[in-house]
């Protein structure tokens, strides 16, 4: 095998910057991270993920009026068709939710008046569908599976407030609500991640933006990327108790296992928007008695700090923040996509808006050029 380095080969494109954005700018060297200026934590402690949801999507905080508006458009988004909720019906109970509402996206696509448009105009509008439909396709889902019917979203509720409304009929205490709606804020966006260089790459083809984020649900599915959120809680409960955490990842180190939840490709010093999480899961853990999470969780970060260098990322606060809320653990990363949508639908806009087709090259490391034998001489 050639040196592929030697041939200026950038295996899983590590270090290259493919495009210029102005969406959202991830800072390595100070850990920090803001979208379109601000400060990821100010976002998260000060603001409502509507808030967030505009200024990704229209590139500054809204105006009381301006929010307004734009919650009424979502709240009257909310609502999907029966034809959806027939072909939800119809999905396997043993399917995993990230598959279903990849699914069901696709399926929205299919629906959407402005379906086959892709001009900026109908595009926005299409994201604002999506940021509204999907929390409700997800929660039905989650309903359907378990043989009960979805609950309508309910207009008068704020975005965080409804998705708990539709998964559990009802609403919990502020500071839970609050918890989750700052994790939305933290998930919704993070420059090239896999996800969103997926999302840019179907939309540099001129293909329609549910084909872009059907495309990025499935890259987030993975448990290198956004399947962390669930992979770490398997992995906490795995452990179990605070006493067995240190023989765990003696362990898992020993058979030079990944630890979910730990390292990032851009990150080497910690994550921007671990403390902020991590703060909010403390409050949830204290008002849902989940201490013994915290306590694994801490040993885990001790030990991988002390022994591999490694510092957590956003997944290891937020899945077992969704655990102690009450979600099942497979909707962990299916939340994720209902945040993430933001993100991906200002990367779509702002690559349709100065597009050139994604095609990187390759080194070629296959067999020499040779003759083709007729299949009946091979044998
Ligand atoms: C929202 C998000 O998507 S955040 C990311 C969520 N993903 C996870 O939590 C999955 C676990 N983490 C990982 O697999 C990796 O850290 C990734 C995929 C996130 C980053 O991958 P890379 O940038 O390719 O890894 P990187 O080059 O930093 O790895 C360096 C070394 O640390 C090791 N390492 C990195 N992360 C971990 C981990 N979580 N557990 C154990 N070892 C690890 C690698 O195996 C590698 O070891 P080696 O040099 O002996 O081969
Ligand atoms: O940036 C990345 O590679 C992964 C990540 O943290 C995210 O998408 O939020």
């Amino acid at each position: 095998m050639n040196d592929v380095a030697t041939q200026g080969v950038h295996k899983g494109l590590v270090g290259v910057v493919a495009d210029v954005t102005a969406v959202s700018k991830v800072m390595p060297e100070t850990n920090s991270l803001t979208y379109r200026g601000y400060p990821v934590q100010d976002l998260a402690d000060q603001c409502r993920f509507e808030e967030v949801a505009y200024l990704l999507l229209e590139g500054e905080l809204p105006t009381r009026r301006q929010l307004n508006a734009f919650r009424k458009a979502e709240a009257a988004e909310r609502g999907i068709s029966r034809a959806l909720i027939r072909v939800l019906e119809e999905f396997p109970r043993k399917a995993h939710p990230m598959d279903a509402i990849r699914t069901a996206v696709s399926f929205m696509g299919m629906e959407d008046p402005e379906g086959r448009d892709t001009s900026v105009e109908a595009t926005r509008r299409k994201a604002l569908r999506l940021y509204a439909k999907i929390p409700t396709a997800i929660a039905a889902i989650a309903r359907l599976r378990k043989g009960l019917r979805p609950i309508r979203p309910k207009p008068e509720l704020g975005f965080a407030e409804n998705i708990f409304h539709m998964f559990f009929g009802k609403v919990p205490e502020p500071a839970i609500v609050k918890a989750f709606d700052a994790s939305m804020t933290l998930y919704a966006e993070h420059s090239f991640n896999a996800s969103t260089f997926t999302a840019r790459t179907v939309t540099s083809t001129q293909a329609d933006i549910h084909a872009a984020v059907t495309a990025a649900i499935a890259a987030l599915k993975g448990p290198l990327h956004g399947g962390a959120n669930e992979a770490v809680m398997h992995m906490l409960k795995q452990v179990g108790t605070p006493a067995r955490a240190r023989g765990w990842i003696d362990d898992k180190l020993e058979h030079r296992a990944l630890v979910m939840g730990f390292g990032h490709r851009v990150y080497r010093s910690g994550d921007s928007r671990v403390p902020t999480m991590a703060k909010y899961r403390d409050e949830v853990a204290r008002l849902r008695g989940g201490e013994k999470w915290l306590e694994i969780s801490r040993i885990l970060a001790e030990e991988m700090l002390a022994r591999k260098g490694i510092h957590p990322n956003l997944d290891f606060p937020a899945g077992p923040t969704y655990y102690m809320m009450g979600f099942e653990i497979d909707f962990f990363t299916p939340l994720f996509v209902a945040s993430r949508i933001t993100g991906w639908s200002a990367h779509v806009l702002e690559q349709m808006q100065d597009n050139r087709l994604i095609r990187p090259l390759s080194h070629y490391v296959g067999a020499a050029e040779r003759k083709v034998v007729p299949l009946r001489a091979r044998g």
